[in-house]
């Protein structure tokens, strides 16, 4: 009998990040990004002039001096955090069974580089793994867009697999619950916030199952099959499955959405309004989980733990304390182990 010595590859990707804070990169960070179809979801030449002529000259030299205050000496968090999880995933993986890889979906280390390793390594089947826990045709459905237009070119295409979310996985939830837990051990909070990243209302709209998702409590409070890919819907099932693990008073959690890009509406309620509502009625010490990011980077570090922050103390709270992002934390590792072996 021959022995297959093929390995199972894993791509593990995440969203990207300039590759300095140099104006000119962010400049190039934010075209790539923003003239995928899926993020900015209009046809080529209007999304072409809003990119070029708009968007990217004018805010990248804002979105860099952003960029400044998140570098560090090992360069952006989304990048080393990403790096680490990946150095960790692989000396819990059996060397002889799986090659892992790790890519971005904008700019370096791209996705063709990462499946073109995996590929020479002769592998029998590749696992991918968008590194966003709710399923948004902007992130993961872009990510697997990608690698299929990548494997496309290829003579032999192996076993691909995708994972499209892991909002339930009991290891996740449990990462976020261990971090919360501290958090809730040396303060009491008087609100419990979760905020997500925004998607664009029609985004949703358009993928929802025979017009089940209108964007109202009704639909996007419950997770059904009807609706299991409703970024809004996810969202909300995983404030929920998070607060029940930490025991939260239901009146003292909130889920909202942040980073707005446009005039267009966006999924809410947005998190500078409650922001605003919590301040007036006179919420004092607030708890913040990002868990729509597995990684710190700028919408957590200085998005959430510095603007959002300035702007509730600025009007009368004393505490915004947010809980850092899964990194590169075992109780996650564990979680992404666990999900390649499912997947195996
Ligand atoms: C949960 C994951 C994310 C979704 C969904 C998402 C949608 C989305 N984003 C933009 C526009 C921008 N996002 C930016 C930064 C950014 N976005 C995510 C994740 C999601 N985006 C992350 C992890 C980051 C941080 C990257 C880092 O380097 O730290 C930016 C760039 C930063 C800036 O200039 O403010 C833009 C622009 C859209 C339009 C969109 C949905 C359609
Ligand atoms: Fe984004
Ligand atoms: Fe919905």
């Amino acid at each position: 009998m021959s022995k297959n010595t093929a390995k199972i590859g894993v791509l593990l990707v995440n969203l990207g990040t300039p590759d300095s804070t140099a104006t000119g990169d962010v400049r190039k960070y934010l075209r790539e990004f923003l003239m995928d179809g899926r993020v900015i979801d209009i046809p080529f030449i209007p999304r072409w002039m809003l990119v070029n002529l708009i968007i990217a000259p004018f805010r990248a030299p804002k979105s860099a001096k952003e960029y400044r205050k998140l570098w560090t000496d090992r360069g952006s968090p989304l990048m080393f955090h990403t790096e680490d999880l990946t150095a960790k995933l692989k000396e819990k993986l059996d060397p002889k069974k799986y090659h892992v890889e790790m890519a971005m979906r904008y700019q370096s280390p791209s996705i063709a580089d990462g499946l073109k390793a995996l590929n020479k390594g002769n592998v029998k089947k590749i696992i991918v793994l968008p590194l966003f826990p709710q399923y948004a045709s902007a992130t993961n459905g872009s990510v697997i867009d990608k690698v299929m237009e990548e494997a496309r070119k290829w003579q032999i295409i192996p076993n691909l697999s995708f994972v499209t979310n892991f909002v339930e996985h009991p290891l996740f939830l449990e990462a976020w619950e261990e971090l919360g837990r501290e958090y809730i051990a040396r303060e009491n909070y008087d609100m419990f916030v979760f905020s997500y990243h925004g998607l664009p209302e029609r985004q949703i709209k358009k993928g929802s199952v025979d017009g089940y998702c209108q964007l109202s409590d009704k639909c996007c409070a419950n997770y059904t099959k009807k609706n299991q890919f409703c970024y809004r819907s996810q969202c909300f099932f995983t404030t929920r499955l998070i607060a029940e693990r930490l025991q939260l008073p239901q009146e003292k959690v909130k889920t909202c959405f942040q980073s707005r890009l446009g005039n267009d509406p966006w999924i809410k309620p947005y998190t500078e309004d409650l922001i605003k509502e919590m301040a007036a009625e006179g919420v004092k010490k607030v708890l913040v989980f990002s868990p729509a990011f597995v990684a710190d980077c700028l919408e957590t570090t200085v998005e959430v733990g510095e603007e959002y922050k300035e702007e509730f103390i600025e009007l009368g709270g004393k505490a915004w304390d947010l809980v850092p992002s899964l990194n590169a934390n075992d109780t996650w590792v564990e979680c992404v182990k666990s999900i390649v072996e499912q997947e195996s």
